[in-house]
């Protein structure tokens, strides 16, 4: 099964991350993410997330480095998530499809009830900024 590419963003404010619960409609819901979605054809993953994150928040942003990616089976799917350093640049954020959002300080991620292919790069992201919990 080919794994489908899908981008999602760490925003970082001080020492929290933004972290989004998915939507109890849809798969995996109330289970906690990045935000992101799907690469579509054509697109670079620095498009993705930008496009993404106006589509989900209404903010403007930029994609300001890469930490790692994760490939994780569902059974059904298959999917490479793949992480972003992203930068907010301007714009509130606005809910529009979440179930909703918070910022979470690197001490309580390792808490969320996370969608499984994310608990890598929780790990990951904990690492490389030297945090013990
Ligand atoms: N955005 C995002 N998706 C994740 C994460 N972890 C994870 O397993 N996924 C999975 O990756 C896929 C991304 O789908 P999505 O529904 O968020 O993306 P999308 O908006 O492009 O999809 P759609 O338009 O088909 O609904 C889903 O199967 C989702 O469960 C994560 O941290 N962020």
């Amino acid at each position: 099964m080919k794994a489908i590419p899908v981008c999602a963003a760490i925003i970082r404010k001080g020492d929290r991350i933004l972290v989004a619960q998915r939507n109890h409609h849809d798969e995996l819901g109330l289970k906690w993410e990045f935000p992101g979605g799907k690469l579509e054809p054509n697109e670079t993953a620095e498009e993705c997330m930008v496009r993404e994150l106006f589509e989900e928040f209404g903010i403007q942003s930029k994609v300001k480095g890469f930490l790692g990616e994760n490939t994780h089976d569902y059974g059904n799917k298959k999917v490479c998530l793949k992480a972003y350093f992203v930068e907010h640049l301007s714009g509130e954020f606005q809910i529009r499809v979440h179930q909703s959002v918070k910022w979470v300080h690197y001490s309580e991620l390792k808490d969320l009830d996370w969608a499984p292919a994310d608990i890598k790069l929780v790990e990951l992201l904990l690492d490389h900024y030297g945090y013990r919990s």
